[in-house]
């Protein structure tokens, strides 16, 4: 099987290394804008640098990488060769805000197309990605795209309406969790703790918290109430984010990030 990356950027990068990662063992081509990129990625992954028309040309599934603003553009350039070889490829865009409607008007195909939202823990095996096949989709291609895609993390489908919701906080979330893993290290370090350290110690504490969430099901008011002794240390930092406006700010963060990917739409 033949995997294309058209754009190996930040996400696309991180989808390369988890298809690097597959059991099923595929060759990867990729190709970037600024090849320098491309080949930094290709040589890390034994990947094969390539251009946008050969992988359209013969790639079985061909990634979109590239930004949102940037699909239609990329899309018509391909569409010619696409359009020549009709089926017996996937497209997969992982553009945050474009539905698979406007992907099939912007292809001018109506071509087997993957619609996901992924995050950049795929690279490392931990991610999240949401999926909706279009109808063209096989039950033999999804089921290869998974196996692909089965090193990144976990693979959800959902439905095509609640996508830009689930992108809001599985698909930007990990920088608002980076921005409070750089703070709990800034906190920690002005209590004299060295730095990597203070960076360790929090993402290790952020990660064991999502475990004991997910493995537990325990509500979250139920894990921090187990940590806050009565009379102790962390109610009084639990008042000291509440004076802040934590919860408000985070939610604000995510109903912002939505609000944002719907504008994309327009
Ligand atoms: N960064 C993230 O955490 C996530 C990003 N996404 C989506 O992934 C897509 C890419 O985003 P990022 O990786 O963050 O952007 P990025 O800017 O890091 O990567 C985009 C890459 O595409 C290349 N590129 C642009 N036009 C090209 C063309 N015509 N042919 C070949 N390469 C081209 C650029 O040189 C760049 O390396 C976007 O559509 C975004 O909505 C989705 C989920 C999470
Ligand atoms: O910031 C962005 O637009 C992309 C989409 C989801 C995460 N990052």
């Amino acid at each position: 099987m033949k995997v294309g990356f058209i754009g190996t950027g930040n996400m696309g990068g991180a989808l390369a290394h988890a298809a690097a990662q597959s059991p099923a063992p595929a060759e990867l081509l990729l190709s970037n804008r600024t090849p320098e990129k491309a080949q930094a990625l290709a040589q890390q992954l034994g990947a094969t640098v390539s251009d946008n028309e050969t992988i359209a040309q013969t790639c079985d599934y061909i990634f979109l990488g590239v930004k949102p603003q940037m699909m239609a553009d990329l899309l018509a350039r391909l569409q010619p060769i696409l359009s020549r070889r009709q089926e017996g490829f996937v497209l997969v865009s992982m553009a945050a805000g474009l539905t698979l409607q406007r992907l099939r008007e912007m292809a001018g195909l109506s071509c087997p197309i993957l619609r996901i939202m992924p995050n950049t823990a795929c690279a490392v095996g931990a991610g999240l990605t949401l999926y909706v096949p279009s109808p063209e989709v096989t039950e033999e291609q999804l089921s290869a795209f998974l196996t692909l895609m089965s090193a990144s993390g976990r693979l959800e489908p959902l439905e095509e309406h609640l996508i830009d919701a689930g992108s809001a906080v599985a698909g930007c979330g990990g920088a608002f969790v980076s921005l409070f893993l750089e703070a709990l290290a800034d906190g920690a370090v002005t209590c004299g703790l060295p730095r990597d350290k203070a960076r360790r110690y929090a993402a290790q504490m952020v990660l064991g918290t999502a475990q004991l969430a997910l493995q537990s099901d325990q509500h979250t008011a139920t894990m921090k109430d187990a940590v806050c002794s009565p009379g102790g240390t962390t109610i009084a930092g639990v008042r000291a984010l509440e004076r802040g406006g934590f919860r408000s700010a985070a939610m604000e963060a995510v109903i912002a990030a939505y609000e944002k990917t719907l504008a994309l739409k327009s």
